[in-house]
């Protein structure tokens, strides 16, 4: 059957990073006909993405863009920057245009979104899909294959649909999840990874200034594998973090539980202790998918 991208015919994109610019490789790569428009602070980045021919044309000033056209908006910037941008673009929203976003925090976030978007229809997406890296010149055409894609809507329109069809049409595997729930969840197996990896380097920094070597020097792949995720763009971590804050904190307190136990049967020498819990958790892990 032919793709028809939900229908959608002209798509803007604002943020071109990594999310949006493989959102907009995905379209094209996939075969959409359509327009798709691209908005970025950075001039460079809306200069690398027309070069590329990633997006048919590019702004960097609201009033330049053609509104009157537009089908779809997709907000692909940190999350923290969405509630602002919404208030700047509402004026100039054409009455049928559907708005998503790409963001890694939804619950109290997106219930604000369908407030202010109203009577334009607001939809939360997070694809479960992503890399350490940043920006449009690091987009991959095939991010979303394969990957989910949670939509957190109460109820199914006609606009749900034509936006679950679009993300399937770029290969993703749609789910639909209650925005809070989806909070905590991301929390625990996004959020808390990504704190627990930086915080790791983090230490390792002082432990460098504390015995005046450069740890960094030595690690093997163990480290490196734990870590890639430590590269990850400070912009977009500070947002989720902030944005997800009550759920960031409490699965933060839980991981310190988890390693203040550690601690403890090693500091007396539980070996029973540490077997057990040891082997609770490479069993989990050795029972995911991949
Ligand atoms: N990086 C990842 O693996 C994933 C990220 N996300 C979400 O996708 C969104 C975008 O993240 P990335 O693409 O990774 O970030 P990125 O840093 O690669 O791109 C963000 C882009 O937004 C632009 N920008 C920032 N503030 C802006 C503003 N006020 N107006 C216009 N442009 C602005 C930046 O110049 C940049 O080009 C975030 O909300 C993030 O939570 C979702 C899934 C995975
Ligand atoms: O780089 C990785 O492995 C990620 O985990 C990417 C990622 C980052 C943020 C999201 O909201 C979803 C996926």
């Amino acid at each position: 059957m032919e793709k028809d991208f939900g229908g959608f015919k002209n798509i803007l994109i604002i943020g071109l990073g990594l999310i949006g610019g493989s959102f907009a490789k995905s379209l094209k790569k996939e075969g959409f006909k359509g327009n798709i428009y691209g908005y970025d602070l950075s001039k460079e980045r809306v200069s690398i993405a027309k070069k590329e021919n990633i997006i048919n044309d590019g702004f960097s000033d609201f009033k330049d863009i053609p509104w009157e056209k537009l089908d779809l908006v997709v907000l692909a910037t940190p999350v923290r920057t969405f509630e602002n941008i919404a208030k700047q673009i509402k004026p100039y929203l054409d009455k049928d245009t559907v708005i998503i976003d790409v963001g890694s925090v939804k619950g109290k976030l997106v219930r604000k979104l369908e407030k202010i978007f109203y009577p334009n229809e607001f939809i939360g997406a997070h694809p479960i899909a992503g890399t350490e890296k940043e920006g449009v010149e690091n987009a991959l055409d095939d991010l979303f294959k394969g990957k989910k894609l949670i939509l957190t809507i109460d109820k199914e329109t006609k606009n749900t649909k034509k936006i679950e069809s679009l993300w399937n049409d770029i290969g993703a595997k749609v789910e639909i999840m209650d925005p809070e729930l989806h909070d905590f969840v991301f929390a625990a197996v996004s959020h808390l990874p990504h704190a627990v990896a930086f915080a790791l380097v983090d230490a390792l920094i002082k432990l460098s200034e504390e015995k005046g070597i450069d740890l960094f020097l030595y690690p093997g792949g163990g480290f490196k594998d734990f870590t890639r995720i430590a590269a990850s763009s400070p912009n977009v971590w500070k947002d989720i973090f902030l944005e997800n804050k009550e759920n960031v904190l409490h699965t933060i307190d839980i991981f310190s539980k988890s390693l203040e136990n550690l601690k403890k049967v090693i500091e007396k020498e539980n070996e029973e202790e540490i077997i057990k819990i040891l082997s609770e958790s490479r069993e989990k892990r050795l029972s995911l998918e991949d």
